[in-house]
């Protein structure tokens, strides 16, 4: 470790402190992981989950693992450097971000997902503070809890923190998929918008109630397979109604909140896989595409419940010419506030660069109910392999086959891929035991 000078600590977690460090070889800055449990054989190093998926994964969206490195019997994992964390910029932030840069971030860390689905892990773990940030670009960090898809359950392990942990784990299903990840991509959606999380519970039990308060009380229309789980029976679920969303997430737009009601569904399969959320229309505000929620299946929506509306208010003052014009945001009917919405502003490219490969087919996108329940003859997602396969083959061109599995398609961003190294990073001994 002597090539490397320390500057400080900048992170303090379960498994590691982490600390800035300058390679004195060529002035890179770097984030040095100390691991905080000995280790006395180099197997166990190489075997860590975090090693392991590290090594497999490279993609612009995920941070880099540079080397791996034992010295007495501590082991070191040397990092790509990124500036902060989106809990840092959460905390720092007294105004909310505006959308566009929400979507930006989004993008990235549902790339960045894509890519780590398609490739056989899921997360376990995702949290603002495991989202780095450098300028702009976000990278998933710490994948201490990642998991390989095809690993056989039951998984009993401690999983995710728990503001983000997904409602099957709460309820120890014993066997889940990469739609836990999506939860907390939902989650930290919402706070985005809010810069405070959605679901804050304080134990487990209160971490279910929160769910419950917001997305009211599941039962077996919602989501069948959870009625059974293990801890249902014994978990008295809190009667509530189900929160509009809009109303908790002012400042958000309605394809926003109808992706984060989507990706935070109670049943996991009704959760869109990350390829399916970068589809959403949320990605096309501000777009010249049409887009889906501007079809009728928007009008088969509830329009009781209420949503902004635009009103033009024309008051005529007390003086002839005292004319008041007031453009004001009220609640109305979500159809009202679709006849205003612009359909042709100045196309952004809210895209990573390289990622317009597949092309982007809104009206693909299944929309669901408040009840979540599929609108019209839509599909909401049966089952991970078949969400994958429906979406693969209607959305996107033949880029790869399929394994048999849903996570055995090609990843989705070849180019992204070959613009960095495929070689895993070096993995170094150092002998000195
Ligand atoms: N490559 C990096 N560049 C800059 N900061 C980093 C980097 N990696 C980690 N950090 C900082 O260190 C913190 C802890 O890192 P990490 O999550 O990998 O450790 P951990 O012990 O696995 O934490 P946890 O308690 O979340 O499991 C991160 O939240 C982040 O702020």
């Amino acid at each position: 470790m002597d090539r490397y000078r320390v500057i400080r600590e900048i992170g303090d977690g379960t498994c590691g402190n982490v600390f800035r460090a300058v390679n004195r070889a060529t002035n890179e800055l770097v984030a040095i992981k100390r691991m905080k449990r000995k280790f006395y054989h180099w197997e166990e190093c190489i075997n860590l989950r975090e090693v392991k998926a590290l090594q497999k994964l490279n993609h612009p969206n995920i941070v880099e693992l540079r080397e791996v490195t034992m010295e007495n019997h501590e082991l070191f994992f040397i990092f790509e450097h990124m500036d902060c964390n989106l809990y840092d910029l959460i905390r720092e932030r007294h105004v909310p971000f505006p959308e566009e840069e929400i979507r930006k971030l989004m993008i990235q860390i549902l790339q960045g997902l894509v890519y780590m689905h398609n490739n056989g892990y899921f997360h376990r773990d995702l949290k603002p503070e495991n989202l780095l940030v450098t300028n702009g670009v976000v990278k998933i960090a710490d994948f201490g809890l990642a998991r390989e898809v095809c690993s056989s359950p039951p998984y009993t392990d401690y999983v995710s923190t728990r503001w983000y942990r997904a409602p099957e784990v709460l309820l120890q299903a014993s066997a889940y998929t990469p739609s836990i990840d999506m939860w907390a991509v939902g989650a930290i959606l919402a706070e985005l918008f809010t810069l405070s999380p959605l679901f804050p519970g304080e134990n487990e039990i209160d971490q279910l109630s929160k769910i419950c308060t917001v997305l009211g009380t599941p039962d077996h229309s919602v989501w069948p397979e959870g009625m059974n789980l293990p801890q249902s029976n014994r978990f008295r679920f809190c009667q509530n109604q189900t929160r509009n969303l809009w109303e908790l997430i002012p400042n958000a737009s309605l394809e926003a909140i109808d992706l984060i009601k989507q990706l935070c569904s109670w049943d996991p399969q009704r959760r869109p896989t990350a390829e399916q959320a970068l589809h959403h229309p949320f990605f096309n505000v501000g777009k010249c595409a049409p887009r889906a929620l501007h079809d009728n299946s928007y009008s088969r929506m509830d329009e009781s419940r209420s949503y902004p509306r635009l009103e033009l208010g024309l008051g005529l003052g007390t003086e002839s010419d005292d004319l008041d014009l007031t453009l004001s945001l009220k609640p109305s009917s979500l159809k009202d506030l679709n006849k205003h919405v612009p359909e042709h502003r100045e196309e952004e490219n809210l895209l990573y660069p390289g990622f317009g490969n597949p092309p982007v087919q809104p009206g693909l996108w299944p929309l669901m109910s408040s009840s979540h329940h599929p609108l019209g003859d839509v599909q909401a997602m049966p089952s991970w392999h078949q969400a994958y396969m429906a979406d693969s083959q209607a959305a996107l061109p033949a880029v790869g086959g399929f394994s048999g599995s849903p996570f055995g398609l090609f990843p989705l961003q070849p180019n992204l891929m070959e613009s960095r190294s495929l070689a895993p990073a070096p993995i170094r001994q150092v002998n000195f035991f």
